[in-house]
Formats: structure tokens, sequence, C-alpha cells
């Protein structure tokens, strides 16, 4: 089931799923990740180096250039794909990789993140081998990642050890949509503690006070969803993100991201050009990949389109 992120995001978000907020582990419990090492480690220094959210906004900043942060799901088609996946967004360029975790009711996705969601979690990917995945492959990405996730999973494990854990595994931010902004004071305390960057969102339908009272805490970057509804391509991207981005801007110095409905090379171009200090692209980059004939072709076509959207941005 899906729905509009238009009253969720409005109030970052306002609001609350009792289901989300009541229910029992959403995972099915089974496979583990499965390294396969296919790819030569490039990094294992990285880690120490990699910048987190705002720093990698400040130093694109100083290259005149813009961010590029696509998201894909983890586990579909499997784990040892997302694993892969990580490594060639990162070589190609991307500045921040935005990661799922799949969830079954996924309330702000459209059909394609659904359908990712649900294929991944039927391959019995739960969150304990999402965090092997990871342990193995953040120290060989230059890129920070940033979590995304619905709140029960957090929930799940409660807030305080669920910090600690992607802290540990070398997370530098975290996107949670289904939290509203006066219930994110437990999630900001214990991110803070562990320097993870909880990224806030607002939408076209957010009021301004409130828009204002969500970019004050957002930290790594504000992000702005485009366009009312939920995730997935759009024929073009809505001129009113332009007037949006400088509301935000004048109430902030914060980078602001841009996501929602950008899935070609001239949306990036166009939001780019328009002031935004990044780009997001979800939906169209987990297309190609959970619907190719096969992983390896998946990732080439991961390769090749990413390098399109990058070489659009300045
Ligand atoms: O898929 P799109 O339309 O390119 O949108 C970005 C996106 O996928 C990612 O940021 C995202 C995935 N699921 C979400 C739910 C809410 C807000 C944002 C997201």
């Amino acid at each position: 089931m899906a729905i509009s992120l238009k009253s969720a995001a409005a109030g970052f978000l306002q609001f609350k799923s009792p289901n989300t907020l009541s229910s029992p582990s959403r995972f099915p419990s089974g496979k583990t990740f499965v390294s396969t090492k296919r790819f030569t480690p490039m990094a294992a220094i990285a880690t120490a180096q990699t910048l987190g959210l705002s720093d990698t906004f400040s130093k694109l900043k100083k290259q005149g250039k813009v961010a590029f942060i696509p998201y894909i799901t983890a586990g579909d088609p499997d784990l040892s794909t997302t694993a892969e996946a990580l490594k060639v967004l990162d070589s190609c360029g991307s500045d921040i990789i935005e990661l799922g975790v799949p969830y079954s009711d996924p309330l702000a996705d459209g059909p394609v993140i659904q359908a990712a969601a649900t294929r991944s979690l039927a391959k019995g990917t739960n969150f304990n081998a999402i965090l092997s995945m990871l342990k193995e492959v953040v120290p060989q990405l230059s890129c920070p990642i940033a979590l995304f996730t619905y709140y029960n999973p957090i929930l799940k494990r409660g807030v305080e050890q669920f910090m600690c854990t992607v802290k540990d595994i070398g997370v530098h931010g975290l996107v949670v949509p289904d939290v509203p902004l006066e219930e994110t004071e437990i999630l900001r305390r214990e991110a803070l503690k562990n320097k993870i960057e909880l990224v806030l969102l607002t939408t076209p339908t957010t009021p301004k006070d409130r828009m204002k009272a969500i970019v004050e805490a957002s930290e790594g970057f504000v992000y702005l969803v485009s366009s009312i509804g939920v995730t997935g391509t759009r024929v073009s991207v809505s001129d009113r993100v332009q007037t949006l981005l400088s509301d935000i801007k004048e109430a902030t110095t914060k980078p602001v991201a841009v996501g929602f409905g950008i899935s070609k090379p001239e949306h990036v171009k166009q939001v780019a050009g328009w002031g935004a200090d990044g780009v997001i692209v979800g939906s169209a980059m987990v297309k190609l990949l959970g619907e190719a004939k096969s992983p390896e072709e998946g990732l080439k076509e991961l390769e090749s389109f990413t390098k399109s959207l990058k070489s659009a941005l300045p």
C-alpha cells in the first residue's frame, strides 16, 4: 500500500502509521550476506578519510560542484549485488549513496521501490545481513553512506542501539521518512551522540514556518521532496522546485538536495541550474538493477546510467 508523502512529509512528517509503530519484526529471518569479493578492495583506508555528509557538501561547494546522490534498495536483486552496486556507484563518482533498508510497508514509495523491497524481503534480506554486507563494503568506499529506513526497524532495535550499530559499521547519515519533526528528538539526540547526520525532509506542501523548523533541525543536508505523492520517475521536474529552493535558501545556509521524480540527465541539469546543492535519483536506479536480466547486466546498466547523470552535473 502506498500513501502520499504529501501529508507525511508536510510535517516532517505529519503522519504516524499505527502499523509502522506497532508492528513486530518485518524481516523474515533468514539469509546472511555471502561475500563474493568480485571486485578488488580498492581503498581499505577509505573509512578513515571518508567525509561525512555536510563535509562532503562543503568540499563540493568549494569546487563549484553539485552532489550526485543515488538511492538503491539493499538486497535487490540480492545483497552480493548490492555490495557490487555500492562499489560501482562509488567508482563512478557518486558523492553520497543513499541505501534503503527494505520494509514491508513502504508508505512513501511508489511501485518501483515497493517492488524492490518486496523482492528483497522475499530473498530473506534482513537488517543483520545488511549490516554484515556494509561492514565489509564500507571500508572500500570513498563516499559516505546515508542509510534510508522507515522507523520500525529502528524501534525494533531501540534507538540507542541502532545508532551505535550503524555508526560502528561506518554509516554517516540517516534518512527516516515517517517520523514527525516533533518526535525526532530522541533520534536526533542519539544520532548526534554517534556523529550520525539525521537528514530531514521538506515537501511542496510544508508550511513555511514548519519548513524553517525542519531545516533548522536537519543535519548533513536538507532533503527537498520535489513533488507531492510517492517516489517514482516523472516526465519532468516541477518548476515549483525553483521557488521552494530559494525559500529554503533564505532560511538556511545548509546544503539542499532535491529528490523525487528525477531520472534523466536533463532533470539533474535543470535542478542543478536552479541552485540545488545535490540531486537524488532513486527509482530509475532501482529499476535498472532490479529488473535487469542478470545482476551483471544490471550492474553494467547502473554504471553507464550513473556516468550519464554524473556528467550532466557541474
Ligand atoms: O525514487 P525517486 O522518485 O527518484 O525518489 C528518491 C528516492 O528514491 C529516495 O530518496 C527515497 C526512497 N524512498 C523514499 C521515501 C521517502 C523519501 C525519499 C525516498
